[in-house]
C-alpha cells in the first residue's frame, strides 16, 4: 500500500490549473484574485476639502482676517475662480481645492456676515486638505494575485475605479454518492437507510474553500446505474466519488469507472481512515474515490481533496501536511502499518502546553465525534505506544 505523502504528491503532480475569469465587483467577495489590479484613478483624484469652511490662502488666514467670499463650490460642482489675496471660496467636506487656495478654515473657526467671512483663528498651509493621491496614486498595485477578497478589498478595488476584478475560476467539484443504502437526509423509507451525510460533508467543505460543488444524483451499487452517472458528468474540474471504494461485491466504482476508460492513478494506500482511496484520471479529468465511511471520506477530503482543489485554484501548495506540535492527553496503543488520524479535542493548561486528546472510539462512521474534534492526532506508520504528554503532531480541522 502506498504510504499516505507519496500518495499526495502523485495526485498533486499532474493537477492542472483552471484558469481564471472576470465577474463584477458585487460577485467578486470571497473570490482568489487572479492578478494584480492597479488603481485606474488616484485617490482623491484631486485636491480635496476634509471639512465644511472656507478654502483660502494661507498667508490670509490670521485670526481676525476678514475675508471677501467670491464663490461657493459644493462638492461635485468645482468652482472656476482662483482665491486671490483677501479672497475665499464656500467649501464643503469633499469640494475641490480652487485655483489658489492651499488651505481650509473650518467653518466654526470664521464668523460670516453677508459676502464677508471673519476668522476667528488662524491656519497654517495644508491644513483640512486632502492631497490627490493621499491614499493610492494612479497606477498603484492595490490588490495582490492570490489573495481572497473580503469586503474591505471590495472597497478599495471600488475607489480605485475597477468595475470587474480578474479571479480565479472556481474548480467544478461534482459529487457522486454511492450505495443502494443512501438516502437524501430527511427520507423516511426504507427505515433502514443511511442518509447521505459524506456528499454534504465534503459540498461544505470544498464550498467554503472555494470550489462549486455540485451534489450528483446518487447511483446504485450496479454496473448500469454507476455507467449511466459517470456518462452524464460534463464540465468538471474534478469527479469526487464516496463509497464502493472497497473490495466487496458491490464495491464497483473503480471497476465501472475502468470500463468508462478510468486511467488508474492508484488504488489503497496505508492510511486510517482512508485505506480504499482510488486515484485517477477519466478522459482527462481527475478522479479521486474516496470511501463510504464518512469520516474516511471527511478525513480524505482534507488530506487530498482540499489540496487538490488548492492546485486547481492555482493556489500555493505546500509540499508535506500542515501539522503542528501538540502534546498526547491520554496514553495511545502502537500503530500498525497505516498512518493514524484520530480525532482529537484540545485544550490548553495553565503553562500554555497544548493537549490533543483523541475520542476513545474512532470508528470510521462515528460523526459525532468528528463534529465534535478540533483536530486530528497524527501518528506515524509503526508509532510505539505512547503515553500522556508524550509530544505528537496534530492536523486542525477546519
Ligand atoms: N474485507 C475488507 N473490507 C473492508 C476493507 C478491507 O480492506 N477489506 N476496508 C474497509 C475500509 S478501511 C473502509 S473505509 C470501507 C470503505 O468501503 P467503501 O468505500 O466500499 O464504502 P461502502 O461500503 O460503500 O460504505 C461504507 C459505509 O459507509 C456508509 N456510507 C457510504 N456512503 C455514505 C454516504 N454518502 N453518507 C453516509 N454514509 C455513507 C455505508 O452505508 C457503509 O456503512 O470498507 C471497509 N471494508
Ligand atoms: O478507511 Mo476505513 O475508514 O480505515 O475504515
Amino acid at each position: 500500500m502506498l504510504d499516505v505523502a507519496t500518495a499526495r504528491a502523485r495526485i498533486l503532480e499532474n493537477l492542472p490549473s483552471c484558469g481564471q475569469e472576470t465577474v463584477a465587483l458585487t460577485a467578486a467577495c470571497g473570490r482568489i484574485l487572479a492578478q494584480d489590479v492597479q488603481a485606474r484613478r488616484a485617490n482623491p483624484p484631486v485636491h480635496v476639502s476634509a471639512m465644511d469652511g472656507y478654502a483660502v490662502r494661507a498667508a490670509d488666514a490670521q485670526q481676525g482676517a476678514i475675508l471677501r467670499v467670491i464663490d461657493e463650490a459644493p462638492a461635485g460642482r468645482p468652482s472656476s475662480r482662483t482665491v486671490g489675496a483677501g479672497e475665499c471660496i464656500r467649501l464643503f467636506t469633499g469640494s475641490q481645492v480652487p485655483n489658489g487656495a492651499d488651505c481650509i478654515v473650518i467653518q466654526e473657526n470664521t464668523e460670516r456676515a453677508g459676502a464677508q467671512v471673519t476668522l476667528t483663528r488662524t491656519a497654517s498651509v495644508g491644513q483640512n486638505i486632502r492631497t490627490q493621491g493621499q491614499d493610492f496614486a494612479q497606477g498603484d498595485v492595490l490588490l495582490r494575485a492570490g489573495s481572497r477578497l473580503g469586503a474591505r478589498d471590495i472597497g478599495l478595488a471600488a475607489a480605485g475605479g475597477l468595475v470587474w476584478l480578474p479571479v480565479v475560476r472556481r474548480p467544478r467539484v461534482g459529487i457522486l454518492a454511492t450505495g443502494d443504502e443512501i438516502l437524501l437526509p430527511g427520507d423516511t423509507a426504507p427505515p433502514d437507510g443511511i442518509f447521505n451525510s459524506a456528499s454534504f460533508m465534503l459540498a461544505a467543505l470544498l464550498g467554503q474553500e472555494g470550489a462549486e460543488a455540485h451534489i450528483l444524483p446518487v447511483a446504485r451499487d450496479n454496473a448500469a446505474s454507476l455507467s449511466a452517472a459517470f456518462a452524464h458528468i460534463r464540465d468538471l474540474d474534478m469527479l469526487v466519488t464516496i463509497g464502493g471504494a472497497s473490495v466487496g461485491t458491490y464495491d464497483l466504482v473503480r471497476p465501472t469507472l475502468e470500463k468508462a476508460g478510468l486511467i488508474q492513478n492508484f488504488w489503497k494506500i496505508a492510511m486510517r481512515p482512508g485505506k480504499p482511496l482510488m486515484s485517477g484520471t477519466l478522459n482527462g479529468m481527475p478522479v479521486l474515490g474516496l470511501p463510504g465511511n464518512p469520516v474516511a471520506a471527511l478525513v480524505c477530503g482534507m488530506v487530498f481533496v482540499l489540496p487538490a482543489l488548492h492546485k486547481l485554484m492555482g493556489r500555493p501548495v505546500a509540499d508535506t501536511l500542515q501539522t503542528q506540535p501538540a502534546l498526547l492527553g491520554a496514553d495511545v496503543e502502537e500503530n500498525d502499518e497505516r498512518q493514524d488520524f484520530l480525532r482529537a479535542t484540545l485544550h490548553t493548561d495553565d503553562e500554555g502546553h497544548l493537549f490533543a486528546t483523541p475520542f476513545g472510539l474512532q470508528g470510521s462512521g462515528q460523526l459525532n465525534s468528528l463534529a465534535h474534534s478540533q483536530a486530528l492526532i497524527v501518528r506515524a506508520p509503526h508509532a510505539s505506544a505512547q503515553k500522556a504528554g508524550t509530544p505528537c503532531r496534530i492536523l486542525l480541522l477546519p
